[in-house]
């Protein structure tokens, strides 16, 4: 790969003793919005995989200051007065006082506590600004005293997990969907695009059409016992009751549908493949279904269920075509200025220069969690087809989910561990001697 090339030639390579040496494994952080990872580098999957919600309770702590739960099983017990937080915004770090407790603890609860003897890669997403990335590199070397650091584009490092270094990488993460074309592993600044349109949306877009036709949405801690019922019946269930000042916070209970509703995701809620858009009224919807399989069925943790017909495509077209989302809740994206998947892959091809469209277009790679809806790829497929004709358009999608969860980790796995690598590395003594400004100048 070409662009592995120290872009500082002013800087010799760090020296073996610098960054550890080839018998020192890196560590690869890849913090998302939803979940945070890590692994070793030259590892297939990470080890580390805990929520980048946190609970916090004020005041419980030591000296009256916060008491904090965060991974899988602390996040999710029940605690009276435990608020859900999340330190990230439009996938990246708004609470600096918070990330960088949740990335230590992803790396030392499963990895390794010593920081001090390990290269940290870390993921950045290509519209992270200068002052978060100083800000990252400020707290890789002073508070955790890694020796060696390197920040990677998570386009670049997604594109590498499907063996690409030149292509257009297509993530549907939590927060956002974003378009990030890549030239011999580097970013095209120019062509990068989003929208707030990732999974996060999604959620709210289910919520908000459940509570549009009354469907009670219960969590799995509310619920004691459930006995079987007919669909759209009343729930047959036992709920579990909380004496005055034991509830849950509104931030613990919604969190916790949350989960049901990633669920519906996973098993109920489906893009309409086309041909075309989803038809807008109920009835044209059915009828163009006539060909596509029946309803899928749904059972929530109280035992109401109900079998989705259009309406499990309804939740999902404002992605693609976003004067069809739902707004009847605060804080929707607005659907006449939001640009919808085909309209941000256009917008950044634009960019892009005529003689590269070609080549990129033929590498066009899916990858994030939320990009696992049924029939996601094919959609993404017939609207490029459409978009650009021509025979050398490629949409690959790992069929592995957990390739296409940890795409981004797994490339800064490969990357990290890839014999020219070490060139890369800011060793310590780099930034010593230049600052934190050095990440600008070598992490591009
Ligand atoms: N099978 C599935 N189908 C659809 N969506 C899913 C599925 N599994 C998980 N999701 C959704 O994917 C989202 C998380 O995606 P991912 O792990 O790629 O995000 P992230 O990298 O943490 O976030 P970001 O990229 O925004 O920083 C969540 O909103 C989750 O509900």
């Amino acid at each position: 790969m070409s662009s592995l090339q120290p872009t500082l030639s002013s800087n010799q390579a760090p020296s073996t003793v610098e960054y550890g040496g080839d018998e020192i494994s890196a560590i690869v952080l890849d913090p998302g919005t939803a979940w945070i990872r890590a692994g070793f580098a030259g590892e297939d999957t990470p080890k580390s995989v805990i929520p980048a919600d946190y609970g916090c309770i004020e005041g419980a702590g030591e000296n009256g200051g916060r008491k904090m739960f965060i991974g899988d099983n602390d996040v999710h017990a029940l605690r009276p007065g435990m608020e859900i937080r999340n330190p990230m915004n439009d996938g990246i770090v708004a609470d600096w006082d918070t990330a960088p407790l949740l990335w230590r603890a992803a790396i030392t609860s499963r990895l390794t506590t010593e920081l001090s003897e390990h290269p940290l890669l870390m993921t950045e997403p290509s519209w992270n600004p200068s002052k978060n990335r100083e800000r990252t590199i400020e707290v890789v070397f002073e508070d955790f005293d890694v020796p060696a650091f390197y920040l990677a584009k998570t386009g670049v490092c997604a594109g590498f997990a499907s063996g690409k270094a030149t292509g257009l990488v297509i993530d549907v993460g939590a927060s956002n969907i974003s378009i990030t074309p890549i030239h011999d592993g580097l970013v095209l600044k120019k062509g990068c695009t989003r929208s707030p349109l990732g999974g996060t949306f999604l959620s709210d877009q289910i919520r908000a059409y459940f509570a549009a036709v009354n469907i009670p949405l219960s969590a799995h801690y509310q619920v004691l016992s459930k006995s079987p019922v007919e669909a759209w019946k009343p729930a047959d269930a036992v709920y579990r009751a909380f004496a005055p000042g034991e509830e849950p916070t509104d931030s613990y209970r919604r969190f916790q549908e949350d989960r049901v509703l990633t669920e519906f995701k996973e098993c109920t809620a489906q893009v309409w493949t086309g041909p075309g858009l989803l038809p807008s009224t109920a009835q044209d919807a059915a009828s163009a279904m006539l060909s596509s399989p029946g309803g899928r069925p749904f059972e929530f943790p109280d035992g109401f269920n109900v079998v989705f017909n259009t309406e499990r495509f309804r939740v999902t077209e404002g992605i693609f075509h976003p004067p069809s989302m739902l707004t009847s809740y605060q804080h929707h994206p607005d659907p006449n200025s939001t640009l919808g998947l085909n309209q941000l892959i256009h917008q950044s091809m634009k960019d892009v220069d005529i003689e590269l469209k070609q080549l990129i277009l033929n590498n066009v790679v899916i990858t994030g969690a939320g990009s696992l809806l049924y029939g996601f790829t094919d959609r993404v497929n017939a609207e490029i087809a459409a978009a650009f004709p021509g025979p050398r358009v490629r949409v690959m999608a790992a069929g592995n989910s957990v390739e296409r969860r940890y795409a981004g980790w797994l490339g800064g796995s490969i990357l990290a561990s890839l014999g020219a690598f070490h060139q890369l590395w800011i060793s310590r003594k780099e930034y010593d001697e230049h600052g934190p400004n050095i990440v600008e100048k070598r992490c591009k």
